[in-house]
């Protein structure tokens, strides 16, 4: 590993490697006197904390894994780019750059910007740590839905790429970018390399040719068999696995687990062949596009050849099952662009396992006649959760056990039981009772989140605007979250009459455990008929107003995991009916 020192200004050193995109490669971190006065100069001015997209790419802007780009873009470039995927806007012969690189700000921290003389603001990380700072010399409104259709090809915000886009706020802003350091990591520090470091660990080694092979899952046989394979075609080149540790598709295997079954892969390979270093890319999930920007951000990192196999950055199918990519859509692409890239694209079929000669083949290449094997993605996780075992030929051991531990079954994993209805639909005496019989089962530990007892601590400021019952449910949907990620059940009986703020509790506990809605649909006559509280007296006589489903509203889950209504059924056979919806989707025993 190279150490941090030798991140020198790249201007004056000769570079090893391939030339970097554009010629020079950037890097925008000051050192010295120059960045004492930026820290000093900082001190007054505006703060922007950066969201995690905006570190990401704020880090590969300022180490030169972006180069040529010197900042976010402005209107000239970005537009440039949206139309030509080229930064001077020639589309037959001009510098390719596919993706826009763009820092978002809402009208309100702009104006306070623009109303102070120097027009700088300081960009910082979500623990304030000075990162850099821009001076504002333009800024603009983007046509979202263009920007979307031209570099992501879609406008389904179901689409991640698509979604981030329409999630940016309203105002892009370009200017002068002075960096004080870049993001602050704590993890895998040894794997982390700037451009210049993987240069320096190349011209150690005396690596001249490298192929960069990008990833976001984690790797198996197949994807050995194609680097080395990859290797073997070009002799004489190293291999450098490169994953993305930034920013991938929601769902995806988290990078912790990821970096672990990586560790265990590069010792696999022939000796000497294969290092790892690890990206720290925001990813757009957009294909075609995202790889040729992949392409030249692997020549900012000194790699003269580069992957692309089937289905390359691709995020799958849309909510009608539709791909958003062809598979080789990405591949012909960064082929057709190949020359003016100045790297080699090494184009790959997929591989698949061919059982009578234990060896992997790309699919276009399976010996007439013989038969083949493969695990889709989904396949595999279903093995995973369910126990079942994933064969030798598919994966290793090692990687196996990784995988294993990081998504044990359901029955190890926490979850949040959520029930929502009317005042009085029987929520909190169903949420009790399912207490008790959880703690009998006894495997976790249960906490309690009742709508009365989460007002009384939890949101004991809050009233009943949409407002306040939307944070309330937030805050709920947090606390649950926690409990689950720690492998607790969380019991939750709110009203939580928007679907809104269910949907984003349930967001936010899903990666972490099981989430389970259960709708109480007792009419709201039988609430009112029982009263328990005399809340609904209260608003017939008009001392309450705002009482949901009297004069505030309810939206009924549209596809909640259960629907219980009390008004025919018992406290008992609810409760049977919840633990036989655990016992059959797995959670409990
Ligand atoms: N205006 C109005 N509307 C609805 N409910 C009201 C209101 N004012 C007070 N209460 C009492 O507060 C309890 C509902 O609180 P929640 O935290 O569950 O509500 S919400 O989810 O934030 O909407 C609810 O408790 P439950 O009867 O257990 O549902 C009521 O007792
Ligand atoms: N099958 C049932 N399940 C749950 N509660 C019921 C049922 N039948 C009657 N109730 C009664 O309904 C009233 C309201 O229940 P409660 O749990 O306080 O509702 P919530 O928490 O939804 O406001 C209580 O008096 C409860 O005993």
């Amino acid at each position: 590993m190279v150490s941090p020192d030798s991140l020198t200004n790249t201007k004056n050193s000769k570079l090893y490697g391939s030339i970097p995109h554009g010629g020079e490669l950037i890097n925008l971190v000051l050192e010295g006197e120059e960045l004492n006065e930026l820290k000093q100069r900082s001190i007054s001015l505006p703060s922007l904390l950066l969201t995690k997209k905006q570190l990401c790419d704020i880090e590969l802007l300022m180490n030169g894994g972006f180069s040529p780009l010197t900042t976010f873009m402005d209107e000239i470039i970005y537009n440039n780019v949206v139309e030509t995927m080229t930064i001077d806007g020639d589309k037959d012969d001009g510098l390719l750059f596919p993706m826009p690189i763009v820092l978002d700000l809402t009208k309100e921290i702009l104006d306070t910007v623009l109303s102070t003389d120097s027009k700088q603001l300081a960009l910082r990380d979500e623990e304030g740590n000075l990162i850099a700072v821009i001076t504002i010399s333009s800024y603009y409104t983007p046509n979202k839905e263009n920007e979307a259709r031209k570099t992501m090809g879609s406008i389904d915000p179901y689409h991640p790429g698509v979604s981030t886009i329409f999630n940016t706020k309203e105002y892009y802003v370009s200017g002068k970018l002075e960096g004080a350091q870049l993001p602050v990591h704590y993890d895998y520090n040894g794997l982390r390399r700037t451009p210049l470091q993987v240069r320096e660990l190349f011209r150690s080694n005396g690596w001249e040719n490298v192929i960069a092979f990008q990833t976001r899952n984690p790797m198996h046989r197949a994807h050995r068999e194609l680097t080395v394979r990859a290797a073997e075609l070009n002799p004489g080149c190293h291999i450098l696995i490169q994953p993305v540790v930034g920013m991938t598709k929601p769902g995806d295997i988290d990078y912790h687990t990821r970096v672990k079954c990586y560790k265990e892969i590069i010792d696999s390979y022939p000796e000497g062949l294969a290092t790892l270093s690890l990206l720290p890319l925001a990813m757009r999930m957009g294909g075609p596009r995202e790889a040729v920007w992949h392409a030249i951000i692997r020549k900012n990192f000194g790699c003269n050849h580069f992957i692309v196999g089937r289905d390359h950055a691709g995020p799958g199918e849309d909510k009608q099952g539709n791909l958003f990519y062809q598979p080789y859509e990405a591949q012909e692409l960064a082929l057709e662009l190949a020359n003016r890239l100045s790297i080699k694209i090494l184009p790959f079929q997929m591989m698949v396992y061919v059982p009578a000669h234990d060896k992997y083949y790309p699919i276009d290449e399976v010996p007439e006649g013989l038969e083949t094997a493969n695990i889709s993605g989904t396949k595999l996780r279903h093995l995973l959760r369910t126990g079942g075992e994933i064969p030798n030929w598919f994966t290793y051991e090692k990687v196996v056990k990784i995988l294993r531990d990081s998504c044990p079954p359901r029955s190890k994993q926490g979850f949040t039981v959520f029930f929502t209805g009317f005042s009085g639909s029987g929520k909190s005496t169903i949420a009790n009772a399912l207490n008790e019989a959880l703690l009998e089962d006894g495997s976790r530990s249960i906490t309690l989140l009742d709508g009365d007892v989460v007002r009384t601590f939890l949101s004991s400021e809050l009233g009943f605007s949409k407002e306040h019952r939307d944070l309330n449910i937030k805050r709920i949907g947090f606390v649950a979250s926690e409990i689950s990620k720690a492998g607790g059940i969380a019991v939750c009986a709110p009203i939580a009459p928007y679907a809104g703020a269910r949907k984003f509790a349930r967001d936010l506990i899903t990666p972490n455990g099981g989430f389970i809605e259960i709708h109480v649909s007792t009419p709201i006559e039988t609430c009112e008929k029982r009263d328990r509280k005399g809340l609904y007296a209260k608003v017939r006589s008009g001392q309450l107003k705002g009482f949901t489903g009297i004069d505030d509203p309810y939206e009924a889950p549209e596809n909640p995991e259960l629907n219980i209504d009390t008004t025919h059924t018992s406290v008992k056979d609810a409760i049977a009916l919840i633990l036989n919806h655990l016992r059959t989707e797995g959670y409990i025993n």
